[in-house]
């Protein structure tokens, strides 16, 4: 049994729909990434499904934690749940931590809420965390203010924060985007150790497909509030096979130095106001057809243990002789 389990999560913000239908499975101690550009519902999939959202959102669907049902449950339970047998990190630290408190406290209180412990072993613990985490002279700084760290160091202070519950899960949305380059593959290299030592699953949000390739063993790609194509990393970045997700390889720069000319995507992500009809991503689609503006592909599962959802899907073969994955009308 998967230890999360999403079905038909839909979300709508003032009736206006921005997720349309979420199907997505995290298994324990799996890390799985969710990639797609700005705007496509990847954080508000997993603030939905922890009760995050304001109360103007209007959230459908399943969500079940081994079992347990979040959707319409009562407060305290979906507290239970969040900060305990799941936490979610964000991509700004400094908003989520108490600038008025010492970071020892504010792991403190976690250590006390979620794991039960005393002031005095709540306190070592928390030095413990940080030390983990990388931060040097834990036992002296566990007494200092968040504005007394640096950045990276902020971040590492807030994964800290989100250990001490023990997390069977680990949310992590975007905890790069806001440090540089160096501090960020320290924060991943970090992640991916955490998840080594605590076998801990985790969810990797982020625009960085090189960071999830190196730290995920899938990737579901959403586009426009739905997941579009979905499998394991090395099949997925040997053989992209949506046009959006090809798109997204397209765009990034390659280490090894084999592409040497960056194709952005053309257009940007509809307005959830605005959705097109048929294929959401048509109109920036090298590949759509009329077809494609007048019916919406579902996601099925394909041959090679991936779900994908196009009807010409890229192919891989360099000659392109492209088969539509669907019949379509004469
Ligand atoms: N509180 C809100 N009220 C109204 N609309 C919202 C709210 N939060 C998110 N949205 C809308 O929901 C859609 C999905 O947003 P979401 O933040 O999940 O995207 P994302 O893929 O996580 O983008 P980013 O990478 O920029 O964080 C967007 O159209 C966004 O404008």
């Amino acid at each position: 049994m998967s230890f999360v389990s999403i079905r038909d999560l839909k979300v709508a913000f003032d009736g206006v729909q921005v997720l349309h239908g979420i199907d997505l499975d995290v298994a324990a101690g799996e890390a799985l990434g969710l990639v797609g550009e700005s705007g496509c519902g990847k954080s508000v999939t997993w603030l939905a499904a922890l009760g995050l959202l304001p109360g103007k959102a209007t959230v459908t669907g399943s969500v079940t934690v081994q079992g347990q049902q979040l959707i319409g449950a009562n407060r305290t339970a979906v507290e239970a749940v969040r900060g305990g047998r799941i936490a979610m990190i964000f991509q700004d630290p400094s908003s989520s931590l108490n600038p008025v408190r010492t970071v020892g406290r504010q792991i403190c209180e976690s250590l006390r809420l979620h794991r039960g412990m005393d002031r005095s072993a709540a306190h070592t613990e928390a030095v413990r965390l940080l030390d983990m985490v990388g931060i040097p002279d834990a036992r002296k700084r566990v007494d200092l203010y968040p504005h007394e760290f640096s950045g990276g160091q902020c971040q590492r202070v807030m994964i800290a924060m989100a250990l001490a519950g023990a997390p069977d899960l680990l949310i992590a949305d975007e905890p790069t985007t806001a440090l540089d380059a160096t501090i960020q593959a320290q924060i991943l290299d970090l992640l991916a150790m955490l998840r080594r030592e605590t076998g801990m699953a985790m969810v990797f949000i982020s625009h960085d497909l090189g960071a999830v390739g190196a730290i995920c063993d899938r990737v579901h790609v959403m586009y426009a509030g739905q997941i579009v194509e979905s499998g394991a990393i090395g099949p997925m970045f040997d053989t992209p096979r949506h046009p959006y997700t090809r798109g997204l390889f397209d765009a990034i720069p390659r280490l090894d130095g084999t592409r040497n000319r960056l194709i952005p995507i053309h257009g940007t992500v509809p307005d959830p106001r605005h959705m097109p009809s048929g294929c959401a991503f048509a109109p920036r689609c090298p590949k759509a057809s009329a077809f494609c503006n007048s019916a919406e592909p579902a996601l099925k599962p394909q041959k090679d243990d991936r779900q994908l959802a196009c009807f010409y899907p890229v192919t891989a073969s360099p000659a392109g002789a492209d088969t539509p994955t669907e019949r379509l009308p004469a």
